[in-house]
């Protein structure tokens, strides 16, 4: 516990994987895994869920956590060579014990941590770029959960990479909710092979069948989904949630893209990652940058910035 009140404690899971338990002086608190550098849940002061996480999810490798913020680094999606969504997520992660230090009262009234990645022999054959990935995961006093990302170029030489905080957030029903900031916005769909379409409803629900863009069936029946990617987006996003009146306001930082997800879709591969109509119950809001590229240079890379806040975690006057 630092002055503040904030406390960070270390325990082990029920797989003895070490997780991070943050809190704040109003008693908000965070989880974060080392499996994965993932954050698995984020609590208000009464003990409210806003995060999803499946009933069948398995929380340790080389299983990918269904559910939390897994991050999605050194690739997001399909773009590229590598596995879906890169290996970060399924790598284990360790804390730093020294992180560099906030500016003057940065810290103030915050629980945080660092973690660290570094890519293993293994990660180098299929991925050769040296890198060490930075995570700082706190709890501000107010009870906003921030995640920073910083990409360190080790060896000098240029790459690319893409990354998204792969955000569940816990939803009452996914007809209940809408998206606003993504109007207007061009997007890939990714259920039409990443074509591009621009965006034309004032805000985005789910009541009914979401089809695919392009308006051809699905190739499956009874396929209800999302999977898009919305190009160089605002940098606050929010989900309105009707039944709960609750409030997720999304705020983004060196992050140009969203994506949003929803496997609505009852033959959808992940579905089998559901309890029964779990999927329901959830929506992927996702920070992302689908092209980033870092220079020759060993300093750190430019911050990749997510805050979440929710009005759950505002008292009642
Ligand atoms: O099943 P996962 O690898 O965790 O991916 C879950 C989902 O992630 C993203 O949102 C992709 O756009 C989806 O196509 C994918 O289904």
């Amino acid at each position: 516990m630092n002055n503040s009140g904030a406390a960070v404690e270390v325990t082990k899971d029920r797989n003895g994987i070490d997780q991070i338990l943050l809190r704040n002086p109003r008693g908000t608190s965070a989880r974060v895994s080392l499996h994965g550098g993932q954050v698995l849940s984020w609590r208000t002061d009464r003990g409210e869920e806003l995060l999803f996480t499946s009933s069948k999810a398995i929380f340790k490798p080389p299983y990918a956590v269904r559910g939390g913020i897994p991050i999605c680094f050194p690739q997001f999606g399909q773009r590229g060579s590598l596995e879906q969504h890169g290996f970060a997520r399924n790598r284990t992660w360790i804390i730093d014990e020294n992180p560099p230090p906030w500016h003057p009262n940065g810290s103030n009234g915050k629980a945080y941590i660092d973690l660290l990645l570094k890519p293993s022999e293994d990660d180098l054959k299929i991925w050769p770029h040296s890198f060490e990935f930075r995570l700082r995961v706190y709890l501000t006093a107010d009870g906003n959960l921030s995640l920073i990302s910083r990409i360190r170029n080790i060896n000098c030489k240029p790459f690319s990479f893409s990354i998204a905080y792969h955000t569940y957030f816990s939803i009452s029903d996914i007809s209940e909710v809408r998206v606003e900031g993504l109007e207007t916005l061009d997007y890939l769909d990714n259920l039409c092979q990443r074509e591009r379409f621009t965006e034309q409803g004032d805000a985005l629900t789910f009541e009914s069948e979401v089809k695919p863009s392009n308006g051809k069936a699905f190739q499956f029946s009874e396929s209800i989904s999302i999977d898009r990617v919305y190009l160089g987006s605002r940098d606050v996003v929010a989900i309105f949630d009707h039944e709960r009146k609750r409030t997720f306001s999304i705020r983004k930082e060196g992050l140009p893209d969203i994506g949003v997800w929803n496997p609505w879709e009852k033959k959808s591969k992940a579905i089998a990652d559901f309890g029964d109509e779990e999927y329901k119950q959830m929506l992927c809001v996702n920070g992302a940058a689908i092209e980033k590229h870092t220079h020759s240079s060993r300093a750190l890379g430019c911050p990749f910035k997510l805050r979440t806040a929710s009005n759950a975690n505002k008292k009642n006057p």
